[in-house]
């Protein structure tokens, strides 16, 4: 038998790990899978670039892929060189008249244009939305201690039916309308999660800077039930930023989103592994069957 060379190698195992790919990518051939892409993981050019690129591919074989964006320490940064003050309360950002204008500007000019530029960079064809455009997020207000925070109240899918079958990849930042004219700071799991169950989407993929939602030994939960989140919120377990994201995580399978999962952006080729392989990747919440 001839002797196996170090490219025949590396051929059978990419070829191995084809095989093994393939049920998942017959599974998800046509899926819509909602990628909430935080600002702690889209931290470096490295991380940006990994992460464009692993969109482009799950376009290439028949996902209809949907970004939906962060942002919170560039918003932190343009507010601290504005000297403008802000707090947090239960993870969402108490926002007055001169903060909202300013998240507006970070998230859907820079942060928006940075994550379609890269998403082209590597091939693929993105268009970058706010909730604003074609009706896609009216919110009412969250609650008038918090401002212009808005909560999603109507969604409104279709522009990104109509990019699906154009092949173009909708790269969204959470900003939503208001019913009289007032523009909404809507934390971006939340964003994630309303857009996610109005096109009833296979998975909502939360990307964040933590492997998944840790226990109190800090080990990673790879499986979590409903019940168990509602009491590691309740017990403290789950604090800050971890709160909204896993209370969207429970919103979203209510509402008809197959499974959610909480996994780190940073990591090579995050959304790939998780989606096309056996032992995927973070913390995964199911619909009950
Ligand atoms: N139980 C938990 N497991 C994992 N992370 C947690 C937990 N409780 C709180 N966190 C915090 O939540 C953070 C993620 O939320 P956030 O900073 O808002 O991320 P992003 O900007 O990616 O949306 C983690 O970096 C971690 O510090
Ligand atoms: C209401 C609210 O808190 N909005 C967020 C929107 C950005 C966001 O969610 O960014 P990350 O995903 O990077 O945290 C904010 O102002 O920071």
């Amino acid at each position: 038998m001839k002797k196996q060379t170090a490219m025949d190698a590396d051929w059978i195992a990419t070829a191995r790990t084809l095989s093994q790919a393939l049920p998942y990518l017959q599974r998800y051939d046509g899926a819509i899978v909602v990628i909430k892409f935080g600002g702690h993981a889209m931290g470096s050019d490295e991380a940006m670039e990994s992460f464009a690129r692993d969109i482009v591919l799950m376009r290439q074989v028949g996902v209809n892929p949907v970004v939906v964006h962060g942002g919170g320490p560039m918003i932190n940064k343009m507010l601290e060189t504005l000297q403008i003050k802000s707090d947090f309360v239960n993870g969402k950002r108490v926002t007055d008249a001169a903060t909202v204008e300013v998240v507006e500007m970070v998230l859907s000019g820079r942060v928006n244009k940075r994550i379609v530029q890269a998403i082209n960079g590597q091939g693929g064809k993105a268009v970058g939305l706010s909730g604003k455009d074609a009706n896609l997020m009216i919110c009412d207000q969250t609650h008038p201690d918090l401002g212009f925070v808005g909560t999603p109240a109507d969604i409104d899918p279709g522009v990104l039916r109509t990019l699906f079958k154009d092949d173009t990849i909708p790269v969204i930042a959470p900003i939503g309308a208001g019913r009289n004219g007032e523009t909404f700071n809507v934390n971006g799991d939340t964003a994630a999660g309303a857009i996610a169950a109005a096109l009833n989407a296979d998975r909502l993929l939360l990307l964040t800077d933590v492997p998944g939602v840790k226990d109190a030994d800090g080990d990673v939960v790879t499986e979590l039930t409903t019940q168990q989140i509602r009491t590691m919120i309740t017990d403290g377990t789950i604090q800050g930023g971890m709160i909204p994201k896993t209370e969207t995580a429970l919103d979203a399978i209510e509402n008809g989103v197959r499974a959610v999962v909480i996994l780190d952006g940073r990591a090579p080729n995050a959304c790939l592994l998780e989606l096309f392989t056996d032992h995927g990747a973070g913390s995964i919440i199911r619909q009950k069957a």
